[in-house]
C-alpha cells in the first residue's frame, strides 16, 4: 500500500468535511486484486451480452476494461494517484489573478459510465503561496478520472485548491459535452453545459468575477 502524500490526506479531508467527497464505501482490495475481479465480472457481462470471446479481437476485452478502469479512467478514486504537488512561496508578491485556460478535460458520467468531454478554466488569487502551474492541471485530471457529475467535479477541484492554496480566492468553470447525452437517450449533439464555483472574492466581488467569467466566454 502506497503511503498518501501530505496533500492527498488534506485534500481528501477537506472533501470529506464539506460533504464534497465522492460516495465511497471503500474496500480492502488491491489495485491487482480489483482489475482482477473485474476481469471476471466483464467477461459473465459480455457472456450473457452473447458475445464470443473466443474470438481474438474479443477475447483480451474483459481484461483490457479492467484495466482501463482501475488504472486509467477511475485511477482518481484512489488518492495514491494524487499528484505531486509543487508550491512555492510568494516571494515576487504576485496579487493579480492567475488563470489557467481550456484544460483539456475527460470525465466518466457516473449515471450511465460514458465520456464526459470538455474543458476546465481554473483561476485563482496568489496569496501565500503560488502552486506550479501544470499541478493545476493534474487536480482537474484526478478529479476528473473518477465516476463524475459535473457538478460535483467543479466544485472537487475548487475545494483542492483552495486547501492547497491555503486561500478561499479561487474560480472553476467546466464546459462539457455529456456522451449520455449527445450518444444515446435524448441524443442531442449540440448542447454542452457550463458549471461554475466560485470562491472568495470571486464571489464576493463582482469585478473580480467578471474578470473571471470573461476569459471563460470568449
Ligand atoms: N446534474 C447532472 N446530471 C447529469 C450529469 N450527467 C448525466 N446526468 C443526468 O442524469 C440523469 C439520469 O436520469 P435517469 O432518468 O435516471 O436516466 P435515463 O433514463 O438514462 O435518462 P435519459 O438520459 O433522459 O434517457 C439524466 O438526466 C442525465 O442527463 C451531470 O454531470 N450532472
Ligand atoms: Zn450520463
Amino acid at each position: 500500500m502506497t503511503a498518501l502524500s501530505d496533500a492527498a490526506i488534506r485534500v481528501r479531508s477537506a472533501l470529506e468535511s464539506r460533504g464534497l467527497e465522492t460516495p465511497m464505501k471503500g474496500n480492502s482490495l488491491t489495485l491487482d486484486e480489483k482489475q482482477t475481479h473485474i476481469t471476471g465480472l466483464m467477461t459473465e457481462m459480455m457472456d450473457v451480452l452473447g458475445l464470443d470471446l473466443t474470438d481474438d479481437s474479443l477475447t483480451e476485452t474483459p481484461q483490457r476494461i479492467a484495466k482501463m478502469y482501475v488504472r486509467e479512467i477511475f485511477s482518481g478514486l484512489d488518492y495514491s494517484y494524487f499528484p505531486k504537488i509543487t508550491l512555492i512561496d510568494n516571494k515576487m508578491k504576485v496579487d493579480e489573478m492567475v488563470q489557467v485556460r481550456d484544460i483539456t478535460l475527460t470525465s466518466t458520467c457516473e449515471h450511465h459510465f460514458v465520456t464526459i468531454d470538455g474543458t476546465a478554466t481554473v483561476a485563482y488569487i496568489p496569496r501565500s503561496k503560488v502552486i506550479g502551474l501544470s499541478k493545476i492541471n493534474r487536480i482537474v485530471q484526478f478529479f476528473a478520472r473518477r465516476p463524475q457529475v459535473q457538478e460535483r467535479l467543479t466544485q472537487q477541484v475548487l475545494v483542492a485548491l483552495q486547501t492547497l492554496l491555503e486561500s478561499d480566492d479561487v474560480a472553476v468553470s467546466i464546459s462539457a459535452t455529456h456522451y449520455c447525452v449527445k450518444a444515446r437517450g435524448v441524443m442531442d449533439a449540440t448542447s454542452s453545459t457550463t458549471t461554475t464555483s466560485l470562491g472568495g472574492i470571486f464571489k464576493s466581488r463582482a469585478e473580480t468575477r467578471h474578470e473571471f467569467l470573461s476569459g471563460v466566454v470568449r
